[in-house]
């Protein structure tokens, strides 16, 4: 997977604080923070007095994730190390609020990221968290983007949705669900024969093993993106790959929003890549059309001025143009309709999976399934 998967959100155009003039030692914010802002660090040095930086687990848009030793609770916690840019400390103070607020009304099936505290070190602020495992995306990438069976993606779905309802029923929109924001609980993997018939894709390679998560258990992360739906919405939110039609047309985006994203993400467990490989939206409409069918004309009649030249007499969509590269028209024509892909990728529940997918991917955010209606979809009961 080559195309860059991030987010565009933030523009890191800010200078950090520790080069602003911001009052302090200047020695040491020097070394504690990079150009870009992020932390800088060596292995074994202490984060306060209480934490021991173990290793890094992970980096992202708005900083460093790092596994460190908690000597007061003798216990290991992940704590994000937030870019010392005024802009980036500004959302982190929203995180730490969303995830005060899941924290509080926290029940058994939430499946979010637990927080355990914050503070702030040399204009870092340090959100500390429970310690989980590897992303669903790094899972996969480390399989050689081997699918998941279908048991595991059933499993994966009903805690994704589980958390989804848990997020909209307090009113919150996570908009940047996907699978690197989606964590393993446990690190630890079982090796199991791949079997030609149940896996084609993995069977590719003459590899006879493959690896598997012992333990299904998942948790949501990452709320750096989070909204409460009755406050402003930017226009453009979610990864590329998951972002959802309405985004793309301009028509207004509320909780739909991430059931798209989780129809994507489901589809890309049982492809073991992602379904829209794209960067641009006209490519991603079209793929969408070739997936199910044409955009609803009531929707078009409504886009954006900015989606408008994405459409030709009004109700068609106007690709390929003159502009659209071969890359692009073979990468449109790879894909199928969503029934297809299902059938050709998955070996059980097909036709059941199918059908839920096809309610997560409505292209009207109206006729959408909501959380509480896919989790009680046969695919789940019956499963
Ligand atoms: N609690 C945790 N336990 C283990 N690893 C974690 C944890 N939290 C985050 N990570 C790792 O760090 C990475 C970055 O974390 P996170 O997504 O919160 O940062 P971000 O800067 O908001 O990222 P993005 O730019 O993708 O939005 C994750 O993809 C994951 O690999």
């Amino acid at each position: 997977m080559s195309r860059s998967r991030k987010r565009p959100r933030l523009s890191s155009d800010d200078l950090p604080l520790d080069s602003q003039n911001v009052r302090g030692n200047s020695s040491l914010s020097q070394r504690k923070g990079d150009r870009d802002g992020h932390f800088v660090f060596m292995i074994g040095e202490n984060l306060t007095p209480r934490y021991k930086i173990i290793r890094k687990m992970g980096e992202g848009t708005f900083g460093r994730v790092l596994e460190c030793w908690d000597r007061e609770n003798h216990d290991l916690v992940a704590i994000k190390v937030v870019r010392s840019i005024r802009k980036y400390r500004h959302a982190a103070k929203i995180e730490i609020d969303v995830l005060n607020l899941l924290a509080k009304n926290d029940c058994a099936n939430s499946h979010c990221l637990q927080i355990q505290g914050w503070f702030d070190y040399h204009h870092h602020i340090c959100i500390v968290c429970e310690k989980l495992g590897p992303s669903l995306f790094d899972f996969l990438r480390r399989n050689r983007y081997c699918p998941f069976p279908v048991d595991l993606v059933r499993d994966f779905g009903r805690q994704l949705l589980e958390s989804v309802a848990y997020m909209h029923e307090l009113r919150l929109i996570h908009t940047d669900l996907k699978p690197e924001n989606i964590l393993l609980v446990s690190s630890e993997c079982l090796n199991v024969p791949i079997h030609k018939r149940t896996s084609y894709r993995c069977s590719q390679d003459d590899r006879k093993f493959r690896c598997l998560p012992k333990s299904s258990a998942i948790k949501l992360i990452d709320f750096g993106s989070t909204v409460f739906e009755n406050q402003h919405h930017s226009t453009i939110v979610s990864t590329r790959h998951y972002r959802a039609p309405e985004i793309i047309l301009g028509l207004g985006w509320s909780y739909p929003c991430d059931l798209w994203s989780v129809g994507c993400i489901l589809v890309e467990f049982c492809l073991g890549e992602a379904l829209f490989q794209t960067h641009d939206n006209l490519e991603h409409l079209a793929m969408m059309e070739k997936l199910l069918g044409p955009l609803p004309e009531h929707m078009i009649r409504k886009v954006s001025s900015q989606a408008v030249k994405y459409f030709k007499r009004g109700s068609m969509l106007n690709w390929p143009d003159g502009t659209t590269s071969r890359e692009s028209i073979r990468a449109v024509r790879k894909l199928d309709r969503l029934k297809d892909l299902i059938y050709r990728n998955v070996d059980d529940s097909r036709t059941i999976l199918s059908n839920l997918l096809s309610g997560l991917l409505k292209y009207d955010p109206n006729e959408r399934l909501n959380a509480h209606d896919a989790l009680n979809h046969p695919f789940f009961l019956n499963g």
